[in-house]
């Protein structure tokens, strides 16, 4: 696949996100472009929404897994593209359009090229929520063809295009999403003393949070608690009954998310007290760090220098990613491919240069080939 067929198939995935397990067209659209591929070397499962294609190897004595992600984000684009999203508050905003067509391009490249070793490319639903990966794991489909090792990548806007990045040790965080629900009592604005006024309450529970991480954790232990989305009341002259807060936990020691929840459920109790009201917590997907293996990340840097990729060494981020529930169980790694926009990763303008396309294809199909050696 040349770079014009490649941004094809992204501005095509990039006009259908589709939210965690409702990957149908999505789906659809990967499997007829692997039926075209048609070769008696390629053998495909579907799981869900997601889908599993191996390529047989000529000698295998292993099995290489390669993973994307497919789902898109509940975010209005807002990018000035041709070739916007059609689905109305979805956009592909964390760059898994890319993700799958590189992936595309990179198993063309090596039903051609013939590998030794098996390969499976693992199309995977919901990484943004509620978390595909470990499901997906535990499937009979996926325990059928059980890679071996693994290794995924994920767009960098802050990179510029041509570069990789990434470290062995810990790359992404331990993450728990925060779903609060807080019930009072609703009346009339001109009588608050009358009313249990959730607004005022889910205000406070927001700036109180903050504090968890800042007085209640370790300085060097670094952890952030973001709301992202904020919901009270119905109308400007009511005092509101109820109030949900939704967001998200991160730490990059496991231990610091367990003493994070501890303390809010502390911190609940205290305002069920002082607000007179109930709150309930729930604390959604629960993704584990990603963990790289030096062994892999070595050989990936010697594979990237070899091609004329320039390597960057990482530093962890606050980013989750479901991948690391498969690092859990299966050796790989992770890592970070430029793409150069002027905007981040969830960002309604996020636009990446297409030309990483091919340098991501690249990255792939010579790590597969690194990985088979
Ligand atoms: C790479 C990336 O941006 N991943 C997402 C994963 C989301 C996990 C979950 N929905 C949560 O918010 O905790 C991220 O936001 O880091």
């Amino acid at each position: 696949m040349n770079l014009q067929e490649l941004q094809e198939i992204r501005r095509d995935l990039h006009q259908i996100p589709e939210l965690g397990f409702q990957e149908f067209k999505t789906q659809q659209y990967i499997l007829k472009k692997i039926e075209a591929m048609h070769n008696e070397r390629v053998f495909v499962k579907t799981w869900k929404t997601g889908i599993l294609v191996k390529i047989a190897g000529n000698a295998p004595k292993k099995m290489i897994g390669f993973r994307c992600d497919m789902d898109g984000l509940p975010i209005v684009e807002s990018t000035e593209l041709a070739f916007q999203s059609t689905h109305t508050g979805k956009m592909h905003a964390c760059g898994h359009d890319f993700h799958m067509t590189i992936a595309l391009g990179a198993m063309k490249r090596i039903i051609d090229q013939k590998i030794d070793d098996d390969v499976v490319f693992i199309f995977q639903p919901a990484e943004e929520g509620p978390g595909g990966a470990l499901p997906m794991l535990q499937s009979v489909e996926f325990q059928q063809w059980k890679p071996d090792v693994i290794f995924a990548l994920h767009i960098a806007p802050d990179l510029p295009v041509g570069t990789v990045s990434t470290k062995s040790g810990l790359l992404f965080a331990n993450t728990s999403e925060l779903f609060i629900d807080f019930k009072g009592l609703g009346g009339h604005a001109a009588y608050p003393h009358l009313a249990k006024d959730m607004t005022v309450a889910a205000s406070n529970f927001v700036i109180q949070i903050q504090q968890i991480i800042s007085r209640g954790l370790d300085p060097l232990d670094p952890a952030v608690i973001t709301v992202g989305k904020m919901e009270s009341g119905f109308v400007q002259n009511a005092v509101a009954e109820t109030a949900r807060l939704e967001g998200t936990i991160r730490t990059l020691n496991p231990k610091s998310l367990l003493i994070i929840k501890e303390k809010l459920e502390k911190l609940k109790r205290g305002f069920e007290i002082s607000y007179d009201c109930e709150i309930t917590i729930d604390y959604g997907a629960n993704y584990y760090q990603v963990y790289n293996e030096k062994k892999y990340v070595d050989e990936f840097y010697e594979t990237m220098k070899r091609i004329g990729i320039t390597y960057h060494e990482a530093a962890e981020a606050m980013t989750g990613e479901d991948f690391g529930d498969m690092l859990k169980v299966i050796p790989g790694f992770m890592f970070w491919l430029g793409v150069n926009s002027p905007y981040g990763l969830h960002h309604a303008k996020l636009s990446p240069d297409e030309a990483a396309l091919e340098v991501g294809v690249k990255a792939v199909v010579h790590t597969v080939q690194t990985l088979s050696n």
